[in-house]
């Protein structure tokens, strides 16, 4: 019988460097997300958070180790890896000059979804996430926070079982703000595991309950964010943050 796989994420002891930036490199890094984990990956400037994010989705490959998503390679297993995962980037990642409709209706073809199944989450997705008026107007004539739910809505379009967040609430208005968690929060209790980087560490006590601090490529802790703060007695992350990474600018 197949024993049922129990990491969203496992990175067993990788290495990777940029070629043309070989002085940053990760080595030796090992962790482990449990699948439906609210799970937050926090660091400074140039920590390394989003690199990990573009290992961690097949994006980058690594140079040695191997990262599986729930239980498959993601450099060996490129077409099943990617009907696992979605992914909203810190970068916009629709086509400005479509509407929502035209952006949804590209990508969800692209991720293998049938007219009807396209249809049905446009109206679903368009509904949650309080776009369903602007539904046929260009993307680019909208405001920030408008944008980001569009890229949140193209990230979850085929119902991924885990989703990748690289600061997906970043410019955003406070209204946004609870739009996005709240909704993150809702596809998390009907299972979807959550991988999100963010600097705006009081959301981020809100959202997550396992966290991993990433400073120069490494992680110098991580585990369950009430432990970590008992164990360091700090009252925030922020407050954790700063005693762990220091004060001092990386960039
Ligand atoms: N394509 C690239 N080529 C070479 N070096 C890169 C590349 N992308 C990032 N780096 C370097 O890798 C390091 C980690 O960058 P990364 O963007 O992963 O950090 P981050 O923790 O996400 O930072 P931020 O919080 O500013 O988004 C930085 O020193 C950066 O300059």
């Amino acid at each position: 019988m197949a024993i049922a796989e129990t990491y969203a994420v496992n990175i067993n002891d990788i290495e990777f460097g940029y070629p043309d930036n070989p002085e940053v490199s990760f080595t030796q890094l090992n962790l482990k997300i449990a699948k439906g984990e609210r799970f937050g990956l926090f660091g400074p400037n140039g920590a390394g958070k989003t690199t990990l994010m573009n290992l961690m989705t097949g994006l980058l490959k690594v140079n040695k180790g191997s990262i599986s998503l729930l239980g498959h390679d993601v450099n060996k297993h490129n077409n099943t890896v990617s009907k696992l995962f979605g992914f909203v980037p810190q970068d916009f990642s629709f086509y400005q000059e479509l509407s929502p409709v035209e952006n949804l209706e590209f990508f969800g073809a692209w991720s293998g979804l049938n007219k009807q199944q396209i249809n049905q989450r446009i109206d679903e997705l368009l509904d949650i996430l309080g776009l369903d008026d602007v539904r046929n107007k260009q993307v680019q004539k909208f405001s920030g926070g408008m944008k980001r739910r569009v890229n949140l809505a193209i990230g979850v379009i085929h119902n991924p079982p885990v989703l990748f967040l690289d600061e997906p609430t970043v410019g955003v208005d406070v209204q946004t703000r609870h739009a996005i968690i709240n909704y993150l929060k809702i596809l998390n209790e009907s299972g979807t595991t959550l991988i999100y980087t963010s600097h705006q560490l009081s959301e981020a006590e809100g959202l997550c309950e396992q966290v991993a601090l990433l400073d120069d490529r490494k992680i110098i802790t991580q585990g369950n964010i009430h432990s970590l703060l008992k164990e360091h007695q700090h009252n925030t992350l922020e407050e954790l943050f700063i005693d762990l990474t220091g004060k001092e600018y990386r960039d």
